[in-house]
């Protein structure tokens, strides 16, 4: 925004604080639906630890988009509904990509440079480089914190002091997330502790998996044999594992620690066999719609790879697949459920909305996805028209459910945990009988079919809701 109509006033402004993926996306959505915005970014005043460059939309780790097939993967659906509604991270992706098989990977300096290039040229933008050291002025009524898992610590300890202890995050503990469906319950059952029906339960809320006294001992020799990820410099000064210790770790600590911890065998009876347990390893229900369980109180700093095959050896898991695996690294991130809107506002303080990593998605599409969503709710309200939400079967929908009202947020203050876009976040959907030929699908088949089918209703319910122009401009 070269020259701002001196007729404007501050509330037809929107401030986007943040120009990484999320904020660049957001200003560029908004200021193409006539907005005016100022974009603030801290870079190069302020760096972060991981950040090494002064421009927008800087990739801080790896160059991959991950999977581009909209068909069989969530991730490549998202990739296309950003496509098909203007996104400029997308553009620029697809604009310098580089070879990388089935995935969408770019060259991340040319990548930056455009999406930088694009904000610095478009009329309705004005970039100031600056830190935003607490919150935004009480005169800035529109306003999206874009800051990112880096948030300079002046403005995120600001929002700290603003939602509460329990609502701010300044550490992934991710225990892994299983899809239900991927459980033997020929061995597994539903029960919860001593049957308590606890608030909104009915007695059998948890999965459990069983293990006798050989099971158990192999699977704490592989968990303290496995391979880990080092913490970085910057991450190992936290008071944080006082209170929730990774699973390799608590194993190291004795052969009963586990059993007298997050395995402990009390007050459960296995149906299938009657025989008591020498350790159980439950699992929580994480979303809403009940396709996804976490592993209670697995956090960890094992590998990936080793967590699969480590975790496998649980009794009812041998065939788990994963919609996250474990970890434990620097992120802020907000309790979002209980803080944000349906439009990604602050419930506290409405004229603050949130966009990107810091509402508790993850990675790179993900966060620029809500920066997308986040710009066109803020165009909507500087223009004081209505603006309709994405349907909860697109990949929009499914991830902006996820953090603001899907997730279970009874199962305790701190159990929200980041995620990437998965097929488990999306409503369940009839798995068709049979192929375009009319052949039965069979098997591993019918997975397959099931993800083509959702990805087929997201995109047939995107086109339905952007020819109803959720957005009057469009
Ligand atoms: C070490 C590390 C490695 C990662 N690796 C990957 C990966 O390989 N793949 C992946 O998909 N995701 C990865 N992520 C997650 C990745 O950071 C996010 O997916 C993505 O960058 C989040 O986008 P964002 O816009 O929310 O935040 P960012 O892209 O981080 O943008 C936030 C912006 O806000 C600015 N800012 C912060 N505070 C202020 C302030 N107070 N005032 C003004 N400006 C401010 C920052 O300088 C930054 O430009 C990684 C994260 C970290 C920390």
């Amino acid at each position: 925004m070269r020259s701002r109509s001196a007729a404007m006033s501050e509330k037809d402004i929107i401030h986007i604080i943040g120009a990484g993926l999320a904020g660049s996306e957001a200003a560029w959505q908004a200021a193409n639906h006539g907005a005016q915005v100022i974009l603030h970014e801290m870079r190069p005043i302020t760096g972060t630890d991981a950040h090494q460059t002064d421009g927008f939309a800087e990739l801080v780790c790896s160059n991959s988009f991950r999977s581009d097939d909209a068909e069989n993967n969530a991730v490549g659906l998202l990739h296309e509904e950003m496509r098909r509604t203007g996104s400029l991270i997308m553009r620029e992706a697809d604009a310098n990509k580089v070879p990388a098989g089935g995935a969408l990977a770019v060259d991340r300096d040319a990548f930056s440079a455009g999406v930088t290039r694009a904000i610095e040229d478009h009329p309705n933008i004005e970039i100031r480089r600056e830190l935003i050291d607490g919150l935004p002025p009480e005169d800035w009524t529109n306003v999206i914190i874009a800051t990112g898992p880096l948030t300079a610590p002046p403005l995120a300890e600001a929002i700290l002091a603003l939602t509460g202890e329990a609502s701010l995050a300044f550490f992934d503990a991710i225990a892994p997330i299983v899809y239900k469906e991927s459980i033997n319950f020929d061995i597994a059952w539903m029960q919860s502790r001593y049957d308590k029906k606890g608030p909104g339960g009915d007695g059998a809320d948890y999965i459990n998996c069983p293990m006798d006294e050989a099971q158990y001992t192999a699977f704490l020799n592989a968990l303290i044999t496995g391979e880990k990820t080092d913490f970085k410099e910057w991450e190992k000064s936290t008071p944080y594992f006082e209170g929730c210790l990774p699973i390799e770790v608590m194993a190291e600590r004795g052969p009963e620690t586990l059993r007298y911890g997050p395995m402990k065998p009390v007050g459960l009876t296995n149906p299938h066999t009657g025989i008591k347990a020498h350790a159980i390893v439950q699992l929580r229900q994480d979303n809403a719609i009940g396709t996804l369980y976490n592993m209670v109180g697995f956090q960890t700093k094992l590998k990936y790879g080793a967590q699969t095959d480590i975790f496998r050896m649980i009794p009812g898991l041998e065939k788990a697949e994963f919609a996250r695996l474990g970890g434990i690294h620097r992120n802020t991130f907000l309790n979002s459920p209980r803080l944000l809107d349906g439009s990604l506002k602050l419930k506290a303080r409405p004229a603050l909305r949130f966009a990107g990593q810091i509402t508790g998605v993850e990675g790179y599409l993900e966060s620029a996805a809500m920066g997308l969503l986040a710009g066109r709710f803020a165009a909507a309200d500087s223009k004081r028209i209505p603006f309709s939400a994405p349907p909860a079967t697109t990949a929009f929908g499914a991830l902006l459910n996820h953090i603001t009202c899907d997730h279970m947020t009874d199962a305790g203050s701190r159990s929200f945990q980041p995620m990437n876009v998965n097929f488990g976040l999306f409503p369940e959907i009839e798995t068709p009988k049979t192929d375009s030929e009319g052949k039965r699908i069979k098997g591993k088949e019918k997975g397959f079919a099931r993800k083509r089918a959702m990805s087929a209703r997201a995109l047939s319910d995107l086109q339905t809701w952007l020819s109803k122009k959720p957005l009057a401009a469009e």
